[in-house]
């Protein structure tokens, strides 16, 4: 479904990314972890075409991602989430759905705004698919609550109700349990199954490491920019140089235990 080939990203002289290739399938619960500073957040700008890569190429349905305008990339279906919630916080719950919404639409947001007989009808459409939205994540209740009164972890899912408004094939999550407490984080995890069981693949980006190895088909590790493995939670696990990563040199000989706890 999304494939990378080789990318590479470089800011000034530290590079980001070096010769990142990856595959993710249809379907799946795809998590992508490394220490601080790894790459991820710049892979997953690079992918949603915020980062232009030096070298490399990525595509997502066999169409090419780099270069494209971020409309473009949410018209393809793949739609994301930011590590630092980028809600209009002055809206309310609703309103901020609706946005996302618009790019479905045949008025797109122009219309919205000029207020045409087809885009009046419209919009109550959207309006009423967004409060559908809203009770998905199960924050129904908050509709007309302004966004930036809500709940940090009420935040963090109504993002996740805009990004779904676009309808992608690909929802990509950048660590939508942070700041959550363990009792948000539960109702996230059943939240992100609900998406995959309902066919929409996802990207996962996360520092809760029993979240992403609970919830994860496949992981990739990311260490200085560099893929340091991938596979099934269990076997990147025991992998000796994701433990040495994560631990510290000498760890992976007397490690029995998962890395685990913040990264
Ligand atoms: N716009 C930028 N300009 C310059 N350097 C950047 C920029 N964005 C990221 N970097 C650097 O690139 C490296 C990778 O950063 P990135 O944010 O992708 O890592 P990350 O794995 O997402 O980290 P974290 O877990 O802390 O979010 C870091 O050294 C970071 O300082």
């Amino acid at each position: 479904m999304l494939q990378a080939q080789g990318l590479s990203k470089r800011f000034g002289g530290l590079q980001a990314l070096s010769d990142v290739s990856f595959q993710i399938r249809q379907g799946e619960i795809y998590g992508l972890i490394g220490p601080n500073g790894a790459g991820k957040t710049t892979l997953f700008n690079v992918l949603t075409s915020l980062y232009i890569p030096e070298s490399g190429t990525c595509t997502f349905g066999g169409q090419a991602l780099t270069g494209r305008k971020p409309h473009e990339i949410a018209a393809l279906g793949l739609a994301r989430t930011f590590q630092n919630i980028r809600l209009f916080g002055n809206l309310s719950a609703i309103e901020n759905v609706m946005i996302g919404r618009h790019i479905r639409t045949r008025g797109g947001v122009l219309g919205a705004v000029l207020r045409t007989g087809a885009t009046r009808r419209e919009e109550t459409a959207i309006e009423a698919r967004a409060h559908e939205l809203l009770d998905y994540v199960g924050i129904g209740h908050r509709a007309n609550d302004v966004a930036r009164s809500l709940p940090y972890g009420d935040q963090r899912r109504l993002e996740i109700a805009r990004a779904l408004a676009t309808e992608p094939k690909l929802l990509a999550l950048d660590e939508p349990a942070a700041g959550m407490n363990a009792s948000e984080t539960v109702v996230l995890r059943q939240l992100i199954e609900k998406i995959r069981a309902d066919g929409i693949t996802v990207l996962l980006i996360e520092h809760d490491m029993k979240l992403v190895m609970g919830l994860c088909d496949r992981v990739l590790v990311l260490e200085y920019g560099k893929v340091l493995a991938e596979g099934r939670p269990a076997e990147v696990q025991r992998n000796p140089k994701v433990i040495e990563a994560y631990l510290g040199a000498g760890a992976a000989h007397d490690a029995q235990t998962v890395p685990g706890g913040e990264a």
